[in-house]
């Protein structure tokens, strides 16, 4: 509450949010949104290997009328910033993704909601008319995971992102200290329960290992194709070997991510990884991008590396922790003021005009001082 005083007025970068959401939260349940994998190496290397990267900007361009908007798989949307999926928006506000989804309206961006989103597919779809695409795991019980796919389709859902890190849970030690508990959700009443048999650690992860299906492998994305008509993208490419499997069983998308460094400790960070991935796309399919995404000037490198757009996860749950759907409004608000602002003073117009040589890499730099 002190310190809550002592932060003076609204915060003015999306970072500021992270304070206020600590202070608004139950440590468990920010430790969860917090966390890392293990010594949480990437998660640092996520947000730091940005700073690593060098504007090069141009100048005397006409930068009178500046254009932020993107089209993402035929949807026209404000900016390149959508909104990753995260699970369990009602342990951050009461309202939950209901709120978030609103804001993604107010904001005219995509909304990705989780799986394990605790208000149900139907209740975010009839909130309110956001883009929404619809993020899957894949359990062991293949018909409840077809059931909610057939039920995004039937409310509007406009594309299956399918997250492909996840066959376990990582190692959060913080989850694992807390004894992280899922709370029940509705999606699967009457279908499946989150309520683990289990005493030690984090319940999260039980409830992952004994529910998720660890088999899920390349050819089961047929199983996919045949139970929906929906463009399918999968997230958690990190890798040019991937990229080029994914494009050989037809993906719609991709998205590079490492799952906000939750997964595997030691995996690079996400915007270190990117040019690799975008170049064996060839650019047959979007690539989108998420990890560590907190300023406009992120958005902006991630988009000159050949992301269409960015995803962004934490800060959008702690500016619902912090203030609601007013809070998730402002963290993409923030984020599209930063990026208009970095445009205007790079010498880029519209999104297009932003090109691989308006930045330089960590690598090129230490290369031109050979
Ligand atoms: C609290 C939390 C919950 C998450 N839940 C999911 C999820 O349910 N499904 C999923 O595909 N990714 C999930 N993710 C990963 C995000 O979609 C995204 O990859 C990551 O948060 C991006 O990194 P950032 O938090 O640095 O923006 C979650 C991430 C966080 C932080
Ligand atoms: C079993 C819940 C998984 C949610 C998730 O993906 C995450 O916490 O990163």
């Amino acid at each position: 509450m002190l310190l809550l005083l002592i932060m003076e007025g609204e915060p003015v970068n999306v970072n500021e949010f992270q304070e206020l959401a600590r202070l608004a939260l139950p440590k468990m349940y920010y430790d969860y949104y917090d966390g890392g994998a293990e010594d949480q190496y990437t998660l640092k290397e996520n947000v730091e290997s940005f700073r690593k990267i060098a504007l090069r900007p141009r100048i005397l361009v006409d930068v009178s009328r500046i254009d932020l908007s993107t089209i993402i798989l035929g949807h026209r949307i404000s900016a390149p910033i959508m909104i990753a999926p995260t699970a369990f928006h009602k342990l951050a506000h009461p309202q939950g993704e209901v709120a978030t989804a609103r804001a993604a309206a107010a904001s005219n961006t995509i909304m990705v909601l989780s799986y394990m989103s605790t208000c149900t597919v139907e209740e975010v779809a009839s909130s309110c008319n956001a883009v929404r695409f619809f993020q899957l795991y894949v359990y062991k019980r293949r018909d409840i995971s077809a059931q909610l796919v057939h039920r995004a389709e039937r409310n509007g859902y406009k594309a299956i992102v399918l997250t492909v890190d996840a066959p376990r849970l990582g190692r959060r030690e913080a989850d694992i200290k807390n004894k992280m508990i899922a709370p029940q959700l509705n999606n699967f009443e009457g279908l499946i329960s989150t309520k683990v048999d289990h005493d030690e650690g984090s319940n999260l992860e039980a409830f992952a290992k004994g529910t998720f299906d660890a088999s899920f492998c390349w050819r089961d994305l047929g199983w996919l194709r045949a139970i929906t008509n929906l463009p399918i993208l999968i997230k958690g490419v990190l890798t040019r070997e991937d990229a080029i499997k994914a494009m050989e069983v037809g993906v719609d998308g991709i998205i590079v991510s490492n799952h906000g460094a939750r997964q595997l400790d030691y995996t690079p960070a996400t915007i270190c990884v990117l040019e690799e991935v975008v170049h064996a796309v060839g650019g047959k399919v979007p690539v989108l991008f998420d990890g560590g995404v907190r300023r406009g000037t992120d958005v902006f490198k991630a988009l000159a590396l050949g992301a269409q757009a960015v995803l962004v996860g934490r800060p959008v749950v702690y500016g619902l922790a912090a203030k609601g759907e007013y809070g998730v409004k402002r963290v993409i608000e923030m984020l599209k003021d930063e990026l208009e602002l970095t445009m205007t003073l790079s010498g880029c117009p519209g999104v297009k005009d932003i090109s691989r040589s308006h930045i330089k890499t960590e690598q090129e730099r230490l290369h031109s001082m050979l």
